[in-house]
């Protein structure tokens, strides 16, 4: 699924209308027939739709018109100076007249308490308000009497349905202008809209689902701003056709760097994740001191301690990824440890935990990694990684993680609520996983699926997709019969779960 901003939304209008000749109003009656499919129309039959005079009024012109063709009984209220209604909405508007149903005006310098009284009881005899007051042309904070209707709505809904977004957020920050529609569904057009993926909206636009009003896909493919949220589609066709193509018989050798005393609990998972992720061999590399304790747990893998200078050295050189960090301390020595195999490999590297914690201030020993670098930081190592505040990254998580992945030519999974995946010019939102996965362990089981996906061949970016959009998946499955998901739950899984996507690693 696509992510876009009010400025896709326009610069994609512009395109199709003036190029493709596709006039307005076409896209505005797809947009319209779209919308109505998610209105419910089976469960309810009263519905009151409120509109402002931009085009996304105009959708809900349109909307009224054909509920009421089906049938529904439809109140309409439109509200902003008419003097400013766009064309397409104004042709739906005369529509609406010629069809004799009643449209109730508030106008902005109008005397509106009556209508305002009217509009109160109108939604509470009504099963289903739809919102098409703003769409994605709002652009400054909403006062007077469109602020009233909104809290109107607000206090006295049933269920409300928002067309394109709910008005009163500005659809590419996010922002809520002063006031803002609580929508219980969502139906957006062409675009999950970037402004939805701060976490403060969550509460204002309820279930999203995103619908087309007809562009042509390779219009949209240009235009695209290489924003998406990943699709089980684009996990199921990235690993298939990898292994069925170029990989059928390479597993992949990779070694995991993780793990020291009192932290053999983060080796263990993050080889373990590795193995069960399909990898054909893992090994473990470790303190000598935990190296015993592990190897009798992970009867698949093989391990090494660091006095085996030698064999560090092959497994270095003929890995086909690497894993490191999880559970090493944060310390010189980890340091020496991670610039030392940054030199020697030159396979795709995967830095967690501890790897990123010694890298603050170290950043630069990156840079000579040219694109094979892979980090998984949750907000605080990311904030101690870029120096910036934990709320700035949280508030602005997309453009950080792709500015920093950018600088450094590396790939930053940034970790929380809907996970980021960006090389700097791409990016993913990893739409699994839940809070009941938040717990010790995790990030280790991660970078394990990730390192084992690099390693048997998938094309390095489209792995870190995978992996994380598969580990959140299994602890979706999980978490509907368990209160609380570990990580050895979801390791158990892995097998099973990757079989029933007809992933083909293990043919
Ligand atoms: N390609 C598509 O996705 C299509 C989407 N459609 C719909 O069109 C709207 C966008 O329409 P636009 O006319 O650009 O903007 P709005 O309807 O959001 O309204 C703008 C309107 O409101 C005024 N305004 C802006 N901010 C404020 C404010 N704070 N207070 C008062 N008034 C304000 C502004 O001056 C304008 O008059 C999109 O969301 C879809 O719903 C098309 O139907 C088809 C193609
Ligand atoms: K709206």
């Amino acid at each position: 699924m696509r992510i876009g901003t009010s400025m896709s939304t326009k610069r994609l209008d512009e395109v199709c209308v003036n190029e493709y000749k596709i006039p307005l109003i076409v896209m505005m009656e797809n947009a319209i027939l779209s919308a109505i499919k998610h209105l419910d129309m089976d469960l309810y039959d009263k519905y009151i739709v409120v509109s402002g005079v931009g085009n996304n009024g105009g959708d809900g012109l349109g909307i009224a018109r054909q509920l009421k063709a089906r049938g529904k009984d439809v109140k309409v209220f439109v509200v902003g100076s008419m003097e400013k209604i766009t064309p397409c909405s104004k042709t739906n508007l005369d529509i609406l007249k010629a069809m004799n149903i009643s449209c109730r005006t508030l106008d902005i310098k109008g005397e509106n308490i009556n209508i305002l009284e009217e509009l109160k009881t109108s939604i509470k005899n009504s099963d289903v308000l739809v919102d098409c007051i703003f769409g994605t042309g709002l652009e400054r904070e909403v006062k007077g009497v469109f602020k009233d209707i909104i809290n109107i709505i607000n206090t006295n809904k049933n269920l409300v349905y928002s067309i394109d977004v709910p008005s009163g957020i500005n659809a590419t920050t996010g922002e809520i202008l002063g006031v803002c529609i609580k929508a219980d569904k969502t139906i957006s057009f062409e675009f999950y809209k970037r402004g939805f993926l701060k976490y403060e909206t969550k509460e204002y636009i309820g279930d999203v689902v995103v619908e087309h009003v007809g562009i042509p896909e390779h219009i949209i493919k240009k235009y695209d701003d290489n924003e998406y949220i990943t699709s089980i589609d684009f996990v199921k066709g990235n690993i298939k056709s990898k292994n069925k193509f170029s990989f059928k018989n390479n597993f992949g050798k990779v070694t995991i760097f993780a793990g020291s005393k009192g932290f053999s609990g983060a080796a263990f998972i993050a080889s373990e994740a590795a193995i069960k992720s399909g990898s054909g061999l893992v090994t473990l590399v470790c303190d000598e001191d935990i190296q015993d304790i592990i190897s009798s747990k992970v009867s698949e893998g093989m391990t090494a301690n660091y006095k085996e200078e030698n064999r560090i050295n092959k497994l270095i050189e003929t890995s086909s990824a690497i894993g490191f960090g999880c559970g090493m301390g944060d310390n010189k020595l980890t340091l020496e440890r991670l610039e030392y195999v940054l030199n020697k490999s030159n396979c795709p590297m995967i830095i967690d935990a501890d790897g990123l914690n010694v890298l603050k201030n170290n950043i630069n020993i990156l840079k000579k990694c040219e694109n094979r670098i892979i980090i998984t930081p949750h907000l605080g190592e990311m904030s101690r990684l870029t120096g910036k505040s934990i709320s700035y990254i949280k508030e602005n998580r997309l453009d950080v993680a792709k500015e920093f992945a950018k600088e450094n030519n590396i790939i930053v999974l940034l970790k929380g609520y809907e996970t980021i995946i960006t090389d700097g010019n791409i990016l993913y939102i990893n739409p699994t996983g839940n809070s009941a996965m938040a717990n010790g362990g995790m990030g280790d089981c991660l970078l394990g699926m990730i390192t084992s996906f690099i390693g048997q061949g998938l094309e390095i970016f489209n792995a870190v997709v995978c992996a994380a959009y598969i580990h959140g998946y299994i602890g979706d499955i999980l978490s509907k019969k368990l209160y609380t998901v570990n990580a050895t739950q979801i390791i158990n899984e892995i097998p099973s779960i990757m079989n029933e996507f007809d992933i083909e690693i293990n043919l």
